[in-house]
């Protein structure tokens, strides 16, 4: 669906896209993960053919979004950050206005109530909450029934409750065949919603796998949390194989590598040790993202 090769954008002295290169699957939730500043609105700008690349090859469904970016504008739905619509305009007129721009797009009836803003259809922009507002953004990248819709940051700003409904309509939008390119800075939402994920780092593609793959080629030590009634004594871990034992007597974290939560809970039962809460914090894609840049997500 899009291909991306050596995708070189330069901003004056700032280098904002260095050689970016990935692929997008028909039907994948494909996303662009970096930190702010990394270079992923850069990226997708390009692939939307809002702007040339320096050096590179972009192509999608096979053609020149730059060339062809009438023919595309057809096929691709994008939301781009921080869309912004006058206050006055309600929201059943801001779909009709957009459905006026193709000939072949979606029923606006039934978008507004696939969207849930049915209700909200005689509300003026300006009075729409963040939630509202971004599903809006949504219909409006989906109005023309495109193949591929690009999305981007798309639940900053959103409460958990929204982030995760948000969630949930682009895994519906997906399951009705479009595919989705889609940025964020939000690891859970990257590990949550997304097929595959190119990380971006200064510019560069850092890595691009799965979220599963991403994790599991990352060497972090784990760590069980044991909460206890009584102050919890750490010798009792001296012949177990254990990296560190840090806490406040009834609050214990263990940290070490093997099966740990085995060697955990049988240390205890060895120990006639009750444990009223045992919980193990396996790797996350931020540890995956400190693996492989060194750094800490800003
Ligand atoms: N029009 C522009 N003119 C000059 N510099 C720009 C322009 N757009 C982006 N940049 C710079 O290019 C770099 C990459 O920006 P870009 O917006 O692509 O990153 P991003 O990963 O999308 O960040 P964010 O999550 O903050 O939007 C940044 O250093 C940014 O300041």
């Amino acid at each position: 669906m899009i291909e991306v090769e050596s995708l070189t954008k330069r901003y004056g002295d700032v280098l904002a896209a260095d050689g970016i290169g990935f692929t997008v699957e028909p039907g994948e939730i494909f996303g662009i993960l970096g930190p702010n500043g990394a270079g992923k609105t850069t990226t997708v700008e390009c692939v939307a053919g809002l702007r040339r690349p320096d050096a590179g090859r972009v192509r999608v469904l096979g053609l020149d979004p730059v060339r062809d970016r009438k023919r595309l504008r057809r096929t691709v739905g994008v939301q781009l950050q921080n869309t912004v619509l006058p206050d006055a305009l309600k929201v059943g007129e801001a779909v009709a206005l957009y459905r006026s721009f193709y000939s072949n797009g979606a029923n606006p009836a039934q978008l507004l109530t696939d969207l849930n803003l049915e209700h909200l259809r005689n509300t003026p922009y300006g009075a729409l909450s963040g939630g509202e507002a971004q599903r809006l953004s949504i219909a409006l990248a989906l109005i023309g029934k495109p193949r591929i819709a690009i999305l981007d940051e798309l639940t900053t700003g959103l409460d958990p409750q929204s982030r995760r409904d948000t969630w949930d309509l682009i895994t519906q939008i997906r399951d009705t065949g479009v595919t989705i390119l889609l940025v964020t800075h939000f690891m859970d939402e990257a590990e949550r919603l997304c097929d595959r994920i190119a990380v971006i780092d200064r510019a560069r593609l850092v890595a691009l796998d799965t979220p599963g793959n991403l994790i599991a080629h990352v060497d972090a030590p784990q760590r069980v949390h044991v909460k206890t009634a009584t102050p919890l004594d750490p010798a009792i871990f001296a012949n177990a194989d254990i990296e560190k034992i840090e806490g406040n007597g009834t609050r214990t974290t263990i940290t070490g590598g093997g099966d740990l939560l085995r060697t955990v809970t049988a240390t205890l039962l060895d120990h006639g040790v009750t444990a009223t809460e045992t919980r193990l914090e396996e790797a996350t894609l931020e540890d995956a993202f400190l693996a492989l840049t060194g750094r800490r997500f800003e």
